[in-house]
């Protein structure tokens, strides 16, 4: 699945119920969810670490989710983080052609 549409996942369980919804239940909860994408993006330092590939690309994803998931329960889009990563990349491209 890609990020874009994984995000939009996310976005749609907003009105989901978090009885059936995992997703839906760590978007009624904000601390939850941000507690959850600690816990993933650790584990996945772990295996970075241990420089375990597989088991770094499965709590890479686990952490990818949980980083949208905490996202969007504070409505911060994947295009919000798409703008804020084209403004670096605009002012980047500017400090380049300044220090030439
Ligand atoms: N990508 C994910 C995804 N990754 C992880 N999880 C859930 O996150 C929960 C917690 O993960 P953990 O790794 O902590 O699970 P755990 O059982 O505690 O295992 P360990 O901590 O021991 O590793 C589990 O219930 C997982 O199923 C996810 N739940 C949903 N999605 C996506 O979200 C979509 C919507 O799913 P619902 O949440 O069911 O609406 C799905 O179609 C998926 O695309």
């Amino acid at each position: 699945m890609s990020i874009q549409n994984l995000a939009q996942t996310i976005a749609a369980r907003k009105d989901a119920d978090p009885a059936t919804s995992w997703t839906a239940k760590l978007l009624s909860q904000p601390d939850k969810a941000a507690e959850k994408f600690g816990e993933e993006a650790v584990e996945a330092i772990i295996e970075a670490t241990k420089g375990n590939r597989r088991k770094l690309t499965a709590e890479a994803a686990d952490a990818l989710y949980h980083l949208l998931v905490m996202c969007a329960a504070h409505d911060v889009t994947l295009a919000d983080i798409e703008a804020e990563l084209e403004g670096r990349t605009a002012q980047s491209g500017l400090a380049e052609k300044a220090s030439r």
